[in-house]
């Protein structure tokens, strides 16, 4: 189980992570969700004791991070953005290295390796690490993080540069440590690739929790608001004209090369047509694009629009 309670987390006065306030049980996936910055690898290393808060705290089952350390990391299995191996060494053979700084007796330590390579399908392969692709060593990483038996397995960004089979495989491996009833936080910048296995999405976002809900509550709230990137072009000599429209959650407009993009709550490229034509300036182009569905969950928080 993991505690987080107004975690604060300042560097040189700014706050990287701002009153963070999250409990995640057994059996659950939590993935955390936020754009580059947001501070997501910040919680991940108060969480793993790595660095201590300013101020606030972190309890894994119950015990206080930075005053038991040690403690703590055996409870804890955690997998950073880019995992070390020997490229000279098989997954069996790094596993084994790894293990042994555990203290495990020679075949307990043994049978965990084949039970752990066998879990992220590893098991018998005899090249070494260094011939691994990318999903390879992210899944001999998954099992590296559990090589303590740990409560609460942490992984940071885990399917960046994967390839759609390694993320498939990844889900996979991660829903049966949940099932362990062991508790799993993910971090991610990329929502489709967390959302199909959290059991619970946090929204993080200049270090503050700004929402926080089920997959269907995050899906349902943007699907209402079906939103739409505008891209317009105009001939005109004139500053680029200021779209009103009540359905605008935000404009960037261009000057230098007469363009704007507006992101809406719908497509409403008839209205800004109308409201250019009133305005006698000639449109040159008046595109929409797709948003991608994190872009639409980021926009929507950060906006903070409701769905009305
Ligand atoms: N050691 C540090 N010293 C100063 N500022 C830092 C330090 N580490 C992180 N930051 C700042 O804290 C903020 C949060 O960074 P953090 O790395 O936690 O974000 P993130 O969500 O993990 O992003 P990314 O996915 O890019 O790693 C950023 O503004 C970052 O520049």
């Amino acid at each position: 189980m993991i505690e987080i309670k107004n975690l604060v987390k300042e560097y040189n006065g700014v706050r990287a992570v701002d009153e963070l306030s999250i409990n995640i049980s057994g059996g659950e996936i939590y993935g955390l969700l936020g754009p580059n910055g947001a501070g997501k690898s910040t919680t991940i290393l108060m969480l793993t004791g790595l660095i201590l808060p300013t101020s606030g705290e972190c309890r894994i089952d119950g015990v206080e991070v930075s005053k038991n350390p040690i403690a703590v990391k055996k409870k804890i299995g955690y997998m950073p953005e880019d995992v070390g191996f020997y490229a000279n060494l098989t997954a069996f053979e790094n596993l084994s290295f790894f293990g042994n700084l555990y203290g495990l007796p020679q075949k307990e330590l043994e049978d965990r390796c084949d039970e752990l390579l066998k879990q992220v399908g590893l098991y018998g392969v005899s090249k070494t690490v260094g011939g691994y692709s990318k999903g390879m060593r992210q899944r001999l990483g998954i099992a590296k993080a559990q090589l303590n038996d740990p409560t609460v397995v942490i992984l940071d960004e885990p399917t960046a540069n994967l390839d759609p089979q390694g993320v498939s495989d990844y889900r996979r491996i991660i829903k049966n440590i949940a099932k362990q009833d062991k508790t799993v936080l993910v971090s991610s910048h990329i929502l489709s690739e967390i959302s199909k296995v959290s059991t619970k999405i946090g929204i993080l976002q200049k270090g503050r929790l700004v929402r926080e809900g089920s997959w269907e509550d995050f899906s349902s709230g943007i699907e209402m608001m079906n939103l739409s990137e505008i891209r317009i072009n105009v001939e005109t000599k004139d500053p680029m004209p200021e779209i009103s429209h009540p359905k605008i959650i935000s404009a960037e407009y261009k000057n230098e090369n007469k363009t704007a993009l507006i992101t809406a709550k719908s497509d409403i490229r008839e209205d800004i047509s109308g409201f250019l034509y009133d305005k006698k300036i000639i449109l040159k182009n008046l595109s929409l694009d797709s948003t991608t569905l994190e872009d639409a969950i980021l926009t929507y928080y950060n906006t903070g629009v409701s769905e009305s």
